[in-house]
């Protein structure tokens, strides 16, 4: 019965997935779309922040927990194994929807600018940082990442091969590319109000201590050769002249 029921389940999360990250663009954008970042809060100034602090808490905690290798130990006695990394796809769904439908704006703008080149070209750079995110995942194995490829396996009664270390692209300038794009899609804006500066710290402290843990399981599952990395790579901030060859600490 899983073996038919998972692929469905995890395309369902990809798909959920694919048009809320598509929303988000917008509502980080504060554009387009009913609600955004900067949609005004009903609440006094104190509960908005409170309301949005649990907001990210929330979506930390669902992203940290679920993430960590004991927790899959542990849900993988009730979820199927194949199914695992598509749950945690759902439940990251809910938890960014979540955060879209409950955000509380906070109309305080820290800047503005108006002028109309350089807001064109602040617009341009925050959608090239904010398409970065799915382009960065393609480096890695996107499929993995959405448990497609874990749902595929199933269905062909092929055993799950964890992925193996590799430094492509990005990775062999930075060991996490991804919340680096992610960095630029939250900070990148011609027009910051206090509510959208709240939720860019919070996700940028968020993202600070999630690589910090995230490197800790991997020098678990890796040993050695990402120590090495961790040595010869930056965390976030490229060094000027140094890259490593792609693939080449794998
Ligand atoms: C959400 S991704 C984030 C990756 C990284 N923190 C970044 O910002 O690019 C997390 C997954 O990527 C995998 N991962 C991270 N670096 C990797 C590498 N160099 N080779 C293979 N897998 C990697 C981890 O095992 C984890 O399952």
């Amino acid at each position: 019965m899983t073996r038919i029921l998972t692929l469905p389940y995890a395309l369902l999360a990809y798909l959920i997935f694919l048009a809320t990250m598509g929303y988000f663009l917008f509502f980080l954008a504060g554009a387009v779309v009913p609600i955004t970042v900067d949609s005004p809060s009903q609440h006094s100034l104190t509960v908005a922040i409170a309301i949005d602090i649990a907001l990210i808490l929330l979506f930390a905690v669902q992203h940290s927990v679920m993430a960590r290798p004991a927790f899959k130990r542990m849900w993988t006695k009730i979820v199927p194994p194949s199914m695992e990394r598509a749950t945690y796809v759902h439940a990251s769904n809910v938890v960014l929807i979540v955060l879209i439908v409950f955000w509380q704006g906070i109309d305080i703008k820290l800047w503005d600018i108006q002028q109309p080149i350089v807001r064109t070209a602040i617009w341009v750079l925050y959608v090239f940082g904010f398409l970065m995110v799915p382009v960065v995942s393609l480096m890695i194995n996107h499929f993995d990442l959405f448990g497609l490829r874990q749902a595929w396996l199933h269905l062909k009664d092929r055993e799950y091969q964890p992925l193996p270390f590799r430094t492509p692209l990005l990775y062999a300038i930075v060991r996490h590319p991804l919340y680096l794009a992610w960095g630029a899609a939250f900070w990148i804006t011609p027009t910051m109000t206090a509510g959208h500066l709240l939720l860019a710290v919070g996700m940028t402290i968020y993202m600070g201590v999630a690589a910090v843990i995230e490197e800790r399981d991997l020098v678990g599952v890796y040993g050695d050769q990402y120590r090495k990395y961790q040595k010869d790579v930056p965390m976030f901030v490229p060094r000027l002249g140094s890259r490593l060859e792609a693939e080449g600490t794998s």
